[in-house]
């Protein structure tokens, strides 16, 4: 194990919490809870739990994620998307510990073209949005010191998500839309972990900070290049062609979703001095290295060959 202390990761069971366990386990003593270690709905209770435990860092990944969850249980959604963040930050300012709390693109109202930046004023049109926003405030209230990273669109192994979706789609029909009028910058879990574990004891990262891969593109746009690559890699799609639809199409959507919030990334890169590849590469090689062989497996077997 290299120095540091220990790493307490709260969401460990998704997607995102799930990538950082691994990747920091190499170096870090880490300890992650998924959801049947801890009931984030219940702050008093995560109060309790979270005192019990020696840490110096806590990553809260976790969250109702599900955004028309979130308008249909907005006290559920306020609970773990505010007050729990709240809750960790003052145990972790107690204890003398650093937190990272995760948030998102869609604090921002999406009304105008232009990547956002840290210092762009937010406006939340749902109630996931709202309450993300309310506990990054609740947060960097408690202690400026604290990081909140906001990312966009995740992608990667450990939970499905709409690149899984489309694919699916795809190899079972021969008609797949997707929306048009929606433009952010999808973000590889695995490259977010890289990027973050140097922020765990550097306390040059501090506030806001937006971490994405590079490039904006629609969620039409990204379905049609997970289709170009993994016909590419073989898979044998029923069609080649993702359709554009708009927002409006989906009278199911609970929650309106804001048109454009894709990332600057500026503050990122030059604190890190790293370059994010782009959403392409890091989509390519999820689709190679975990995705179209297990698909092609998966047919295999179903057709018995
Ligand atoms: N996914 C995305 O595209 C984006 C995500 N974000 C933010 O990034 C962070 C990570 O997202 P991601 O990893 O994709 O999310 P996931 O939904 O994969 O992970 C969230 C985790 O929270 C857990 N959880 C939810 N409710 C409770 C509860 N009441 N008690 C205990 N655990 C609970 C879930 O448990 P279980 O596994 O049992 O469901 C899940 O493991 C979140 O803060 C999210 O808001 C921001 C922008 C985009
Ligand atoms: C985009 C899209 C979604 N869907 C479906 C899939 C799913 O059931 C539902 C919502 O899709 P998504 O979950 O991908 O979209 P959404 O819930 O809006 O995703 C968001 O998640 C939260 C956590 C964030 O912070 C955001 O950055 C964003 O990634 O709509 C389609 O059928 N077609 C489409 O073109």
């Amino acid at each position: 194990m290299a120095d540091g202390g220990r790493v307490l990761i709260i969401g460990a069971g998704g997607r995102m919490g799930a990538a950082l366990a691994r990747q920091f386990g190499h170096t870090r003593s880490v300890l992650g809870w998924k959801r049947a270690d801890l009931d984030i709905s219940k702050p008093a209770l995560v109060r309790e739990a979270v005192r019990r435990q020696d840490f110096t860092t806590v990553i809260y990944t976790a969250g109702t994620t599900n955004v028309d969850r979130c308008e249909e249980y907005p006290e559920e959604s306020h609970a773990t998307n505010t007050e729990t963040p709240r809750v960790l930050a003052e145990v972790c300012r107690e204890k003398g510990a650093r937190l990272i709390h995760v948030s998102t693109d869609y604090v921002f109202d999406g009304n105008s073209p232009a990547l956002r930046k840290e210092t762009d004023l937010a406006e939340p049109i749902c109630k996931y949005g709202l309450h993300k926003l309310e506990g990054e405030h609740a947060v960097l209230d408690v202690s400026p010191g604290f990081l909140v990273l906001r990312v966009s669109w995740l992608f990667g192994p450990d939970r499905k998500s709409f690149v899984d979706m489309i694919l699916e789609r795809a190899l079972e029909h021969d008609r797949v839309e997707a929306i048009a009028d929606k433009v952010s910058s999808p973000t590889y879990s695995i490259d977010l972990a890289q990027w973050i574990e140097p922020m765990v004891d550097d306390q040059r990262y501090h506030g806001l900070l937006h971490l994405s891969n590079a490039g904006a593109t629609s969620w039409r746009e990204y379905g049609q290049k997970c289709l170009d690559i993994a016909s590419e890699l073989g898979l044998p799609l029923k069609t080649h062609t993702v359709h554009g639809v708009s927002r409006k199409d989906f009278p199911t959507f609970k929650a309106q979703r804001p048109e454009y919030t894709a990332f600057d990334t500026t503050k990122f890169r030059q604190l890190s001095g790293t370059e994010p590849r782009s959403w392409e590469d890091a989509l390519q090689e999820y689709l190679r290295e975990h995705v179209v062989g297990e698909l092609s497996s998966k047919l295999a077997a179903a057709a018995g060959t």
